[in-house]
């Protein structure tokens, strides 16, 4: 069954929470055919099935916490398969979260050929968040679960692009511009590499 992906393309999408990495990730399925994969909505799925495996990742995403590697890794991984017949590619969209997951994403799955890096002001995403909360009904959309995401983000997160800095395949898009701006960078970046 992982044969399937063994040579698939793969590109990491990192930025803080509400930086815009979902809205470039729509965009880029509509113009170059990839599989988005948000492993915070493959979460959200799981919690909404009303699983008990569900209920616990509910408890740690509401304080901003990190769900455990192996959970998040194991979904992407399924998730991945099941679309192996028909994806160009796959945008992973929210891990890895920290460097030891993006190590054993390469383990058990394969190597990304790009990071996208989604850059915006933490008073921007702040702002974005806040928005989003009042219609998004997400459980951490909210002011105090903003901040632990934005600091466990630059704690955590932050570290993974510069491991990946090392290897030559960030490249980084200014999220403060307006959307089409951004997508235009992307679009240039991926044109580029592909
Ligand atoms: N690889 C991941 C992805 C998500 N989460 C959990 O799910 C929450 C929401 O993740 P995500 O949807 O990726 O949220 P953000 O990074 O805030 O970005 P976005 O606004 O795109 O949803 C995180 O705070 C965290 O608790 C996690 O533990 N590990
Ligand atoms: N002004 C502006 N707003 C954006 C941009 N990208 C996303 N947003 C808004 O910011 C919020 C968070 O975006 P989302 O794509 O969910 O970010 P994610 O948390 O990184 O996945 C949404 O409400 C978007 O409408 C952008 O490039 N410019
Ligand atoms: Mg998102």
């Amino acid at each position: 069954m992982a044969d399937k992906i063994k040579d698939a393309k793969i590109i990491f999408v990192v930025g803080g929470p509400g930086s815009g990495k979902g809205t470039q990730c729509e965009r880029i399925v509509a113009k170059y055919g990839y599989t988005h994969l948000s492993s915070g909505d493959l979460l959200r799925e799981e919690v909404a099935s009303g699983s008990d495996r569900g209920k616990q990742l509910q408890a740690i995403m509401q304080k901003g916490e990190l769900v455990p590697l192996d959970t998040v890794l194991d979904m992407i991984k399924d998730a991945m398969i099941a679309k192996a017949d028909v994806s160009k590619g796959y945008l992973i969209d929210g891990y890895p979260r920290e460097v030891k997951q993006g190590e054993e994403f390469e383990k058990k799955i394969g190597k990304p050929f790009l990071l996208l890096y989604v850059d915006a002001k933490a008073e921007t995403m702040v702002q974005r968040l806040l928005k989003r909360g009042e219609t998004s009904g997400r459980v951490d959309d909210n002011e105090e679960t903003i901040r632990k995401r934005l600091d466990l983000y630059y704690k955590s997160t932050e570290p993974v692009i510069t491991f990946y800095e090392a290897r030559g395949i960030v490249r980084k898009v200014d999220s403060e511009l307006p959307v089409d701006e951004v997508f235009s960078q992307v679009s240039k970046i991926i044109d580029s590499l592909q």
